[in-house]
């Protein structure tokens, strides 16, 4: 068989994670973390372009990769049009999309473009897999009390679905028999319910617990007299709801590692905020179990935060008598992209086309 070089790319908010893969061997992975002044110099999230596509390039060269080694490059989907699961090759409407009609800014939109343009460099066909988008919700789980507002599935489902393949190979049972519930816990937290191998509800970071640096859902009411005494614009808005909220909010950081150490040292408080965390990520772990008449198999928690054995602790004592929990530490982002991609360039998967939607 012959061997691939993968290229993968992962734009984040606070990073640049940057891989390369031989077939599923790492030669490196790279996470640069940016200073909050060097990006605060970017009035919008593409006029990042230019400065993250010379880091990856850069990155390349010092790790010793000549570029023309490649045989295929991945990113991490950005904010699409709402997407069936797996693997999409990157186009020019998908460069568009994100750059002109995402569904919301996020850095990850800069991931597509980036590996587009590395790619169509050397002649290679460039790729997202399992975008932030990928939609496989049902009809009732769409419905609001508000006839023109739907639900959206906005999560991880990259780290999610990867975590359910892994979990479904140990058990020894295929995915598409499971019904699993997966909390990805990180910077942001998303919790998805997958039944027999679909996605079939999700609970977004607008909706859903808060995290290290997300409000998640609020009281509505106080949230309509906040925004309208704010008077301030939606980007705005948007932006102190997805920085400044939950353990940034309450308490000046967004790194749950400082937390438990303020806990470990006695701080009352941080241990009131950070137990509310885990109080409201059960809760909707709960809720997603009566979608599927609490037939659950497995509860996975997953994320950077799933290495803190207080926290999965603190939801495992809430949740265990639903179904077992297992915990699957770290965002597992890259290698996910890289064998996805893997499959496809075996032909063991078929790559979507991407048509922009204006
Ligand atoms: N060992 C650990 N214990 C507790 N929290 C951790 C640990 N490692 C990472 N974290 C936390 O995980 C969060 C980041 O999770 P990650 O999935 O890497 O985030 P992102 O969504 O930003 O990619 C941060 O709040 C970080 O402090
Ligand atoms: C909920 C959309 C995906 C997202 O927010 O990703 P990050 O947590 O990586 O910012």
């Amino acid at each position: 068989m012959k061997k691939e070089r993968i290229l993968a790319i992962n734009p984040g908010s606070t990073s640049t994670k940057i891989a390369v893969y031989d077939d599923e061997l790492p030669l490196f992975v790279k996470t640069i973390e940016h200073d909050k002044e060097d990006l605060m110099a970017f009035a919008e999230i593409f006029d990042q372009y230019e400065y993250r596509k010379e880091l990856v390039l850069r990155t390349m060269e010092e790790k010793g990769i000549t570029r023309d080694t490649l045989t295929a490059v991945v990113a991490r989907g950005g904010l699409l049009p709402p997407v069936p699961a797996g693997a999409f090759e990157i186009n020019d409407d998908m460069v568009w999309q994100l750059h002109y009609k995402p569904q919301n800014e996020h850095a990850s939109n800069l991931g597509a473009p980036i590996a587009y343009a590395i790619a169509n460099e050397l002649g290679l066909k460039a790729y997202v897999y399992d975008p932030v988008t990928v939609d496989e919700m049902e009809p009732i789980a769409r419905v609001t009390g508000l006839p023109e507002m739907c639900r959206k599935s906005l999560g991880h489902p990259l780290n999610m679905r990867a975590a359910a393949h892994k979990y479904a190979a140990e058990a020894g049972i295929p995915y598409e028999k499971l019904n699993l519930i997966i909390a990805h816990l990180g910077g942001g937290i998303t919790i998805s319910l997958h039944r027999q191998g679909k996605m079939i509800d999700m609970v977004s970071d607008e909706e859903g617990p808060f995290s290290p640096e997300r409000t998640g859902g609020l009281p509505l009411f106080q949230t309509l007299e906040m925004a309208a005494d704010a008077g301030k614009d939606f980007k705005t808005l948007y932006k102190y709801v997805k920085t400044r909220g939950g353990l940034m909010g309450h308490l000046g950081t967004n790194d749950a590692r400082s937390v438990e150490k303020r806990i470990t040292g006695g701080d009352k408080h941080a241990e009131l905020i950070y137990e509310a965390m885990a109080h409201n990520i059960s809760k909707f772990i709960g809720g997603l179990a009566t979608v599927v008449h609490g037939e659950v198999d497995a509860i996975i928690i997953t994320g950077g935060i799933a290495h803190s054995k207080m926290i999965t602790d603190w939801i495992i004592e809430r949740v265990s008598f639903i179904a077992p929990v297992e915990v699957i530490p770290g965002e597992n982002e890259m290698e996910s992209m890289a064998s996805g991609i893997l499959r496809v360039l075996r032909g063991q998967e078929q790559a979507n086309i991407f048509i922009k939607v204006e």
